[in-house]
């Protein structure tokens, strides 16, 4: 399988000090990788890192190459970064407007549509793939702040599927969502992982079991294992894995 996604050597710091040491990973096309781990093991610092979050934060410094097919994304330029690599975080933070212009907004800036025809199929394609199209259609020009928590997160997946990057990251993307609004969140994962590459940071390692094709477990900002996920669940290799997704430690 091709390898969309190449860590070489990243080591990452705040002030100095070493929170994400030596990883190396390599993320194949159209697999959804998870990290595991306890708090502060670097899980959103490493996705972050991917798509250069940090850039400002002048804490922050790094050593080491992440490659997206090829292209270091640290020579990238932002914009181009924006189109290929999206992110949705754990909280839904939809603009203040309504569920139309949510999802035109990103594309219209990077310049990515101009037709008026052409939004409309765009907005139709990015909720029908989000699963929110039959909740939403009738409504579309309703603002977004009046929708429920699980449908704005579901939104948040639709203005990224707008923008079709080859690399979605989901940064504990359930957070705060009831059992279905969960359940709708990683349906969608999972369909989505036929035409994108899907990094998803959790805490909840039944999700991670229930959704992944490989799972990464870190600890502490190191990488202490990564395996398919069926094997990683039911015999690690490692006993820090094992006593983490036993419920023994974090
Ligand atoms: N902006 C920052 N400035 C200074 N230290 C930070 C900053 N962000 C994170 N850290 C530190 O870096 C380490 C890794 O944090 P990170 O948020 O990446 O871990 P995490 O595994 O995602 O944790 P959680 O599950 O709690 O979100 C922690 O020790 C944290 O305190």
């Amino acid at each position: 399988m091709v390898d969309k996604i190449k860590v070489e050597d990243l080591s990452c710091y705040y002030n100095k000090k070493c929170v994400l040491e030596s990883l190396n990973i390599n993320i194949a096309q159209n697999e959804i990788l998870s990290i595991i781990g306890p708090a502060n093991s670097g899980k959103t610092t490493f996705l972050r890192t991917i798509n250069r979050m940090n850039d400002l934060d002048a804490t922050y410094s790094r050593e080491g190459k992440v490659y997206l097919i090829g292209d270091n994304i640290f020579d990238m330029n932002m914009e181009n970064l924006r189109k290929r690599i999206g992110m949705l975080f754990a909280m839904p933070i939809p603009l203040p407007m309504s569920i139309y212009e949510n999802i035109i907004y990103a594309p219209k800036r990077l310049g990515l549509i101009s037709k008026k025809s052409e939004q409309d199929a765009i907005v139709e394609q990015a909720l029908r793939d989000a699963s929110l199209w039959n909740e939403v259609k009738d409504r579309l020009s309703l603002s977004a702040m009046k929708m429920s928590g699980g449908q704005q997160q579901r939104l948040c997946i639709a203005r990224i599927l707008a923008i079709n990057p080859e690399v979605i990251l989901f940064d504990e993307p359930c957070t705060g969502l009831d059992p279905i609004s969960t359940a709708k969140v990683e349906e969608s994962m999972i369909e989505l992982k036929q035409r994108y590459t899907i990094v998803l940071v959790t805490n909840n390692v039944k999700q991670a079991s229930r959704v992944s094709d490989r799972t990464a477990f870190f600890l502490m900002g190191k990488l202490v294992e990564i395996g398919k996920t069926d094997r990683l669940f039911v015999s690690p290799k490692e006993k820090q894995t094992e006593d983490y997704i036993t419920g023994r430690f974090g």
